[in-house]
């Protein structure tokens, strides 16, 4: 289930707030002007490739391409036997923010968005067919744990993809990994 756990950035060990109403975590998560929806997966074979996977989804990127303004779309696919998970995970675990709206489409498996907002941090764990949005400017980092499996299609306005600008701040490491928060609502 996706699960929503907002902490105090000054109680950082327990959450004040866990949900995986999926009605509520949108109601939460558009407080802070994300979007956070439920959109329909295919299946599609375990090889299929990332050319595969954008074209059985192009209609959802059409869409969001025409709604949003994006201009570009990747996929990144990550499993456990991957040998460079670990830089992989490395990559995004730090707090950092886009000068760019993001929108990310889990088409498989599940990953851990951190959002911080203010001296709150809302840590999603996205599951398969969820579609989540972070404003431009927002200060988050991502966990895909010790042993990644998931597929996330991601739309960009900048042509050139991922550009994060970090923020040197220590947050992340202060919160709960993707370990301690996988299975937190039981
Ligand atoms: C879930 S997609 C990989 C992470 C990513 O693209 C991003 O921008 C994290 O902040
Ligand atoms: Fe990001
Ligand atoms: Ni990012």
């Amino acid at each position: 289930m996706t699960t929503l756990s907002i902490f105090d950035q000054s109680v950082p060990e327990s959450p004040r707030v866990v949900t995986e109403d999926s009605g509520k975590i949108a109601n939460l998560l558009a407080e802070h002007g994300v979007r956070f929806e439920q959109w329909s997966t295919r299946e599609l074979p375990a090889d299929a490739s990332s050319d595969d996977i954008l074209q059985a989804y192009s209609g959802e990127i059409q869409a969001l391409k025409a709604e949003c303004g994006f201009q570009a779309a990747d996929v990144i696919s990550l499993n456990p036997d991957n040998p460079q998970k670990e830089a992989f995970r490395q990559k995004f675990l730090d707090e950092h923010v886009h000068s760019e709206d993001e929108v990310r489409f889990f088409v498989r498996g599940q990953g851990l968005f951190y959002l911080h907002f203010g001296d709150q941090v809302y840590a999603i764990m996205c599951q398969k067919n969820d579609l989540i949005s972070v404003p431009d400017g927002t200060r988050h980092w991502f966990d895909m744990g010790p042993e990644p499996a998931f597929t996330c299609i991601r739309l960009f306005t900048n042509p050139e993809g991922w550009v994060a600008d970090f923020t040197g701040e220590d947050i992340a490491s202060r919160l709960p990994r993707y370990e301690r928060l996988a299975g937190v609502a039981g």
